[in-house]
Formats: C-alpha cells, structure tokens, sequence
C-alpha cells in the first residue's frame, strides 16, 4: 500500500521546469493585447492584483494599480473601520464627479472665500442659496480682489454653465470646451448635485487603461477572513468592487458552509482561495464564486510547503484548477511564486486568467512596508500573512490555538530592495508578457491558452536560461541581481 502510495505520486511541474516554446509568428508584440477576465465580471487591461498583505496593498497601491490598468486587494490585517476608509480613499481619488463640495453663499465674505480655496486646495466655488445653484467663483474671478469687505455676490460669476446628472465624460469635456470652463456644477431641479472639474477629467485622460467601475471611479478590492461576514457587509457598503476570502486553505468545509453564506449576503465579485486541487475547484465553483485563487505555498516568504509538508508546484496547481475552471467559464488567480515577467507568461499558458502578486510589488513606493537600509542599499519589508510578525499584530485564532498559546508560523518576515514606482515595475510585467505572447503568435490570452507550448528542461537548461559565466556590472530593470 505505501510503496504503491509513493508509485502514484504524480511528478508536478512549475514555473523553472518549463519554457515555452517559440513558434512561427504574424504577431507584433507591439500589438499583442493582454487583457483578460480578473472574475467573471470584471475585465482589466493589466491582469495583475497585488496580494492583500500588509506590506503589499493599502490605499496607494490600490489607486497606482487601478490607474494604470489592474487590481488593488487591500489586506485584513486592520480593524473594519480602518480597512473600509482606505477602500474608500480609492473610491474618493479620481470620481468624475465630485460629491462632497465646499460651497459658499452669496453673502459669504471673499476673504472668507479665499481662505476656503487655500486651505482645500481648490480653485474655485459653487454659490448656494436655500440648496439652489446662483454662481460660480473661480480664481478667475478674485484674480485681482486686493482686500476689503466685499461679498460673494459682488464678483462671481450668475449666469452658470451647468449639466445634468448623468453626463457622460465626453458631453462634459464639450461643454467645457465650448464655454471655455473648467468647472463644470451638475444640476438637478436647480439643486447642486455635484462638481466636473478639468482637473479631473485630465488625469482620467493620463490613464487611459484605468480600471473603473460605472461611475468612473478607480476599482479595488479587499479581504476578509473567511467567517467575517461583518466585514464583507461593510465593505459593500463603502462600494468595494470585489471581496477576496482570503485563507490558506479555501477547500475547509467549515469555510465552504461560510462562503455559501457569504454569497447569498453579499452581492458583490467573489474571489475565493487558496486552493490548488481539481477537486477543490468543483468544490468551490459550485459555491457561485467569480474567480479561484490558485497556489498553495509557492509565495516568496511562504513556508507552507515545510512547516506542514503540503502543496503543489504551481504550474501543476494552475493547470488543474483551470482544467476545471474553463468548463465554468470561472477565472483561475495564479497567487504566489511569480519572481518575473516570463513567469506569468507561463502560468497564462497553463491556464490561469491573471496572476498575483507579493514580493514584485513589495519594494515598491506605493508598498506600505518600512523602509530600511542595508548595507548601503534600501530595501523594504516584506512579511508573510502568516508570519510571527503579521500574525502578532493580527491576532490569527487558528495559529494561536495550536500553539497553545504561541503562534505556529507558516511565513517569514523578509526585506526586499527597494524599486522606485509601481507603473515601472507595471510597465516591465506587460513589456515582457507582450514579448512572451508575441514568440508564441498569441494576439492575446485566449490565444495564448491555445497556442502557448511548453517544453519540460533539466537543472542545465535553468542554469543556461538565467546570464551566466559573467559578472552582471549593471542591474536591468526586469531582472534583480539578488
Ligand atoms: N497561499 C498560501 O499558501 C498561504 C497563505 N497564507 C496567508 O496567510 C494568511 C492567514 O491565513 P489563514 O491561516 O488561512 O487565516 P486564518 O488564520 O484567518 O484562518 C482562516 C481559516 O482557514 C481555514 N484553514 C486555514 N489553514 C488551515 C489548515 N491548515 N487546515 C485546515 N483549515 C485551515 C480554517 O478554517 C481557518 O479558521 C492569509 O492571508 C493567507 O492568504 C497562509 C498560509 C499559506
Ligand atoms: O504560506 C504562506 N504563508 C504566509 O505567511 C503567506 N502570506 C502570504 N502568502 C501567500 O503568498 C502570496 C505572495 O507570494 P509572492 O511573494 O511569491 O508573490 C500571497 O498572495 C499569499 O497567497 C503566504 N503563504
Ligand atoms: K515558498
């Protein structure tokens, strides 16, 4: 029986076991589009998430991200309250239409005006009367007001260009460069609804890929523990676009039962994880959930596969669950292990939808870890979910009990060096994953399901793949000398 046991053990092969192989091609990279599903609703044009950890996505990693293109999961690893203002921080950064105004009324002072616009940083000012709209003041307007008490009513401008809920970007960016405006009130009944500004609108023209949801505001996502219903109530409340259950091992039956409660309470995108089985994947998309989170140990600082002796390679992991995934039409997450750009070209190949990431984000700007420097050089934190440290400050029940009181680590606290910007680091990802996708003649992520061959190599090929029988003198941006 045992020996049989170890007989069947299947060989699982990940990301350096295999290459892809190149193949006469019509495609340009320049041309090759890596749009893809994230969940079954939601399409980016960057299929990257960042990992909900608390050294990788907070607020400002989540607002880089979906500028230019991909996905934000902001960690659990806070109180509710904390975790919803930071959802909210997102969905406040780029609104088209801004909400919460700073008015004045007629007979508001203009030196009063003036220092409304100073402290808020902004450049100018509806009027309002009983909740009625009667001007506008701009910096135009007091562009040469020297002192002296006079009022609002005296220097705005009356007869305001306004619009009607529901404008779209384009009617806005007409009106306003018809009249030559750049503050543009939305008006309802005579009422004051809201406020366009040109700002705005050019910063929405800078990132063209942004990941918005109907209303035009930046999407992000967020984690909850597997039996914090609390909390994922809450997060729909401040209108997260999609909820990660995030737990170590998604294929638990009490998890299961939760998630089934979970889906019937909260109507919003499930990502649910981590798996890596066919079988946990039947499991789960039975559930209804919108996307699988696939990796079971592979991550930079995940000890998993030691502590507990458990896991699968990943690119096996990734082939299984999207054997089963593909029949549903559900998006399989390649979570963990993905250290370069190749790699993600390779766990699309093996069916994956889009991937996420920990470590190649961490030593980023937007990353929340401290910063610290060692010998000479800076590096960031970097910890796993599951380490002393993260667990300290989170309090996990789970490790708790088991030790009996001390905690039973399955992840390493680490440092990474620091990277500079997020949209650099974006920008290698997507360059690479379009060379990829371009040596296989894949024009975009359904091709590359088809079209993408692998071929297995030997621990010679891996040494022969990476620079070798050199000394690098000069680092290159998608490829880290330590
Ligand atoms: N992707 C991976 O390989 C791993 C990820 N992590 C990360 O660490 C953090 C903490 O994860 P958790 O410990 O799951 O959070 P947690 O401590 O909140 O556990 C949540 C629930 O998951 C289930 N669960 C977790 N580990 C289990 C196991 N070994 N056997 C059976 N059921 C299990 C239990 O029902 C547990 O109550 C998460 O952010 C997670 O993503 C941790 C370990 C492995
Ligand atoms: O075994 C683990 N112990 C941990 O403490 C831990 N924390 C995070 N994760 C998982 O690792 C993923 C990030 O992996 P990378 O740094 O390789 O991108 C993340 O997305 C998680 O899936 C953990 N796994
Ligand atoms: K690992």
């Amino acid at each position: 029986m045992f020996e049989e046991k170890l007989k069947n053990a299947k060989i699982g092969l990940t990301f350096d076991d295999v290459l892809l192989l190149p193949s006469k091609t019509p495609v340009e990279p320049k041309d090759v589009d890596i749009s893809s599903n994230i969940t079954r609703h939601i399409r980016a044009k960057i299929p990257i998430l960042s990992s909900p950890m608390d050294t990788v996505t907070e607020d400002r990693m989540a607002i880089a991200l979906a500028e230019l293109g991909a996905l934000g999961i902001i960690h659990r690893n806070l109180t509710i309250e904390e975790q919803v203002n930071l959802v909210k921080n997102v969905k406040k950064e780029e609104s088209l239409i801004i909400r919460d105004l700073h008015t004045v009324t007629p007979d508001t002072t203009i030196e009063e005006a003036e220092r409304i616009m100073r402290e808020y940083k902004i450049a100018g000012l509806p009027v309002v009367k009983d909740e009625k709209l009667v001007g506008i003041l701009t910096n135009r307007d007091i562009r040469f007001y020297r002192g002296g008490k006079i009022k609002v009513s005296e220097l705005m401008t009356k007869n305001v260009i306004t619009a009607p809920e529901g404008i779209s970007i384009e009617e806005a960016i007409e009106i306003m460069h018809k009249n030559r405006i750049e503050k543009l009130p939305i008006v309802k009944d005579g009422k004051l609804k809201g406020l366009i500004t040109a700002k705005d609108i050019l910063k929405r023209e800078k990132y063209p890929n942004a990941l918005r949801d109907k209303d035009g505001r930046l999407m992000v996502g967020a984690a909850i523990g597997p039996f914090d219903i609390e909390r994922a109530k809450r997060l729909l409340q401040a209108e997260v676009d999609v909820i990660v259950i995030d737990t170590a091992h998604a294929h638990n039956e009490n998890v299961m039962k939760s998630i089934k409660k979970i889906r019937k309470e909260v109507d919003v995108d499930l990502i649910a994880g981590n798996i890596a089985t066919k079988e946990a994947a039947e499991d789960l998309i039975a559930l209804d959930v919108d996307a699988l989170r696939v990796g079971i140990g592979p991550g930079s600082i995940c000890t998993t596969r030691v502590v507990a002796g458990i896991g699968v390679p990943q690119l096996e992991a990734i082939s299984q669950t999207s054997d089963v995934a593909k029949e549903y039409n559900v998006p399989v997450i390649a979570d963990g292990g993905i250290r370069y750009s190749g790699d993600i070209v390779k766990a699309l190949s093996a069916g994956a939808s889009a991937v996420m990431l920990g470590s190649l984000l961490a030593g980023t700007e937007e990353a929340p870890g401290r910063e610290m420097i060692i010998g000479g050089r800076k590096f960031k934190v970097y910890r796993g979910m599951g380490s002393i440290a993260a667990m300290q400050k989170g309090i996990s029940d789970r490790y708790g009990k088991l030790g009996k009181g001390k905690l039973v680590p399955e992840g390493v606290e680490a440092a990474v060096p620091y990277k500079g910007k997020v949209e650099e680091v974006i920008f290698q990802l997507a360059g690479g994953m379009k060379s990829g996708m371009g040596y296989v003649g894949a024009r975009n992520v359904e091709e590359l399901w088809s079209r993408g061959k692998f071929i297995r190599i030997t621990g010679a090929g891996l040494r022969e793949s990476h620079p070798h029988d050199v000394n690098i003198i000069s680092e290159a941006p998608n490829y880290p000398m330590s």
